[in-house]
């Protein structure tokens, strides 16, 4: 998120005593500025920019943009069009927070945050800059990328991919779009990686091709006479449209050409299609190959510019025909491509769910850019007019959504050459392996830090979570839990070894003190022993000297007392001892049983347990992020006080809102998602019946079995019968 920060400052163009700059201010200025000037030429296209008072936000081009996530979301937000400000006036359903985050104002209001928003005042050469440039640096890099604009018919979905092309690749054509600007710098790039690497020989090739999806058909652009073009899998060149047809292009200018014509020619063949009823996807291959210390390199990367067919809900209502099949395919493709992502969050949030990329053309064309091989860019346009106010809303979540999707891009590369130079990379990999080896030895010194954020002791699943605005990143929240796991799990363990250390070592304290005690015991005892003789031999020779007459019987006596006493208190000084030996005795039993009972406890699979306990909780945690971040608007419900439709949603138990206005927020978010549960119960539908047409097979060749298990037990008994009839004619014969 830092580096997302960075990349945003707030505009410095106009700015009033408070930092903001009104639009109003903006349009009454009599100052010359691009911004100024790029209102003038936007109000051509019939959308102007006036009657608002919200922050502007400028965005910053940040080169790092894709090194740390594969999937970034940005909103883009088009000035109001004369026909919305006809309409509605100037107001408007989404107020910008700041280079990330925007609130949709509707009721209740709810706040979303991207890893970019941009306002109707990012130029067309700002946007390329911020997202377009590391798009095509990622390519020339050899990975996989993807641009796809998603959003309402007429909320700047083509605006933002193509623009106006009329002009060519011309710089001074401020409005022409992502595709000519990433050409133009695709070309511009490989001319100087070309130079610079002029000793590798490097070579670059680039292929495009142009297709469109219409009512789930596949129809080439580039060769109108190719349609429903089938998309085929194979290990060599992956997900493909078979037959499509690949142009080389060595220039921007072959490209726009390309385009250019393309227009022209759909718009002769295809009369009544119309730009937001059909999905279209521009893809180059770019290619590089060269040599260095004597081995071959060969890199390739995919490069899809997609440009979706508008978002908004198709009105089933009057569709027959024709239409009507149009209408269900576009929702088909759009609502598999919701199906999709949404099943994508979940897997990445550890369910097991099957993603079900070829229900549609679309998905299943766009496998790799969603949750695949490939660095993804969404561009979710948007309308900021209140007349457009819940296809706004339903955009932005289905963007929010997007924000989980993971994918894992790899550079796609080959290298070969002589068996000399491959021996030597692998001496140089080895070299690399050891060297990672002792980084990840050294580097888990970072990883004890990283686990002091984890409450430990106590509960071993319990972390600290820093809420939804907080430091928390969707995009890297499923590294950081599995991270967070590892830690717990580590931490688990080290703390359990260190028990059990603790334990074995008071343990051995214990008998050592205990063998000590032992033998102070023996020593007394021998002490005891000798005294005990001694006492006995003077006592014989007391005696002796009663009965010689030497000394008085009573003196004997009274010697005699003397030494009893004596031996007493020794007797007793060893009791005390001996008592002090047993316990210790004990202590060492009782810590030996702790150490044993220890052991066993780890060995019947408390790790197990711990872990699973673990897991349990972090998938808790991520379940609850996923509501709250899919609920954003449900929970700013709550903060601002209007507790009665909570209640409505609370109460009833379930999602259905009773009382709630027809086409309301509310309701348009629910039915979205009772669309995603419908095509989720479609298709666990079609796999009963399935399964139930199966059962119906089984049970019907079951009975077949049975009827003839039946007859052979007829037959057999008849058999038996008939022979015991014959053996009874041959006794009676006899
Ligand atoms: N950011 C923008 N700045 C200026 N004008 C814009 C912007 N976005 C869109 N527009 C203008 O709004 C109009 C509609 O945009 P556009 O045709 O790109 O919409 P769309 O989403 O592609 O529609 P569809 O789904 O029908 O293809 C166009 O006249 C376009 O020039």
């Amino acid at each position: 998120m830092t580096n997302l920060l960075s990349r945003c400052r707030p505009s410095v163009v106009l700015r009033t005593f408070s930092g903001r700059r009104p639009r109003d201010n903006l349009l009454q200025s009599a100052v010359s500025t691009s911004a100024v000037r790029s209102i003038s030429e936007r109000e051509d296209n019939g959308v102007v920019m006036a009657g608002s008072s919200s922050q502007s936000f400028e965005l910053c081009e940040d080169p790092s943009f894709w090194k740390d996530h594969n999937v970034q979301v940005i909103i883009r937000i088009r000035p109001l069009s004369s026909a919305e400000i006809s309409l509605q006036g100037y107001s408007k359903c989404v107020r910008q927070e700041s280079c990330q985050t925007v609130t949709w104002t509707g009721h209740p209001e709810s706040r979303f945050t991207f890893d970019l928003v941009a306002d109707e005042n990012v130029s067309q050469e700002k946007l390329f800059k911020v997202a377009g440039v590391p798009m095509v640096e990622n390519c020339v890099g050899g990975y996989n990328s993807c641009m796809f604009a998603y959003g309402q018919t007429g909320s700047g979905k083509t605006h933002t991919m193509l623009g106006d092309i009329e002009g060519g690749t011309r710089r001074h054509s401020v409005n022409c779009g992502m595709t000519p600007r990433v050409f133009e710098y695709l070309f511009s790039r490989i001319q100087k990686e070309k130079e610079v690497r002029r000793d590798e020989k490097l070579r670059f090739t680039c292929k495009c091709s142009f297709l469109e999806i219409y009512n789930e058909q596949i129809l080439d652009l580039l060769d109108p006479s190719s349609i429903n073009l089938q998309i085929r899998e194979d290990i060599k060149k992956g997900i493909h449209v078979e037959n499509l047809k690949e142009i080389e292009v060595s220039s921007a200018r072959d490209v726009i050409q390309q385009a250019h014509s393309t227009n022209r020619k759909v718009a002769a063949t295809n009369m009544n299609r119309a730009s937001s009823r059909s999905h279209s996807v521009f893809t180059c291959i770019i290619e590089s190959k060269w040599e260095s210390q004597g081995v071959s390199h060969h890199r390739f990367a995919r490069l899809n510019l997609v440009d979706l067919a508008g978002s908004e809900r198709q009105k089933s209502s009057g569709a027959e025909g024709e239409r009507l099949k149009e209408a269900t395919n576009i929702n088909k493709s759009l609502s598999t491509l919701g199906l999709v992502i949404m099943n994508l969050v979940n897997v990445s949030n550890g369910k097991s769910l099957h993603v079900p990329y070829r229900d549609s053309k679309l998905t299943f064309l766009l496998q790799d850019s969603l949750g695949g091989n490939s660095k993804t860019i969404i561009i979710a346009n948007i309308s900021p007019s209140n007349c457009c106010s819940l296809e706004t809303l339903s955009t932005l979540k289905f963007a929010q959504r997007a924000k989980f999707i993971k994918n894992n891009a790899i550079v796609n590369e080959d290298t070969s050459g002589d068996v000399l130079a491959m021996r030597m990379q692998i001496q140089q990999l080895k070299k690399e392996v050891s060297r990672l080896r002792g980084l990840i030895n050294g580097g888990a010194e970072n990883q004890e830090n990283d686990a002091l954020s984890v409450c430990f002791p106590g509960s071993p699943g319990s972390f600290k979570w820093e809420g939804i605005h907080g430091s928390f990143s969707p995009l890297t929240s499923d590294k950081k839990m599995s991270q967070k796991k590892e830690y717990d799990v580590a931490l688990v363990g080290a703390f359990r070894r260190e028990k059990d250390k603790d334990i074995a070592l008071q343990a051995l304290t214990a008998e050592n003190q205990a063998s000590m005690q032992l033998a102070k015991q023996r020593a007394d005892e021998i002490q005891g022993l000798k005294m005990r003789l001694r006492f006995r031999e003077s006592g014989i020779k007391r005696l002796e000297a009663v009965a010689s007459g030497k000394i008085s019987a009573e003196t004997h006596l009274l010697k005699e007392k003397e030494e009893h006493l004596k031996e007493i208190e020794v007797l007793r000084a060893q009791v005390d001892r001996n008592q002090e030996v047993t316990r210790f005795a004990m202590e060492n039993l009782r810590l030996k049983e702790e150490i044993r009972r220890l052991k066993s406890f780890c060995e019947e699979g408390e790790r197990e347990r711990m872990n699973e306990q673990i897991m349990l909780l972090q998938n808790k945690l991520l379940e609850a992020l996923d509501w709250k971040l899919m609920h954003e608007s449900d929970s700013s419900t709550v903060q601002n006080g209007n507790l009665d439709a909570m209640k409505d949603v609370l109460g009833n138990g379930n999602l259905l809102i009773s009382g709630q206005e027809p086409g309301s927020p509310w309701r348009s978010s629910i039915s979205e998602e009772n669309e995603f549960l419908r095509m989720q119960a479609i298709q666990n539908q079609a796999e009963m019946d399935t399964l139930r047409k199966k059962l119906n097979f089984s049970l019907e060749e079951k009975e077949k079995l049975e009827r003839n298990v039946n007859d052979l037990i007829t037959m057999l008994e008849e058999e038996r019968s008939v022979q015991s009839c014959e053996r009874r004619y041959a006794e009676l014969a006899n």
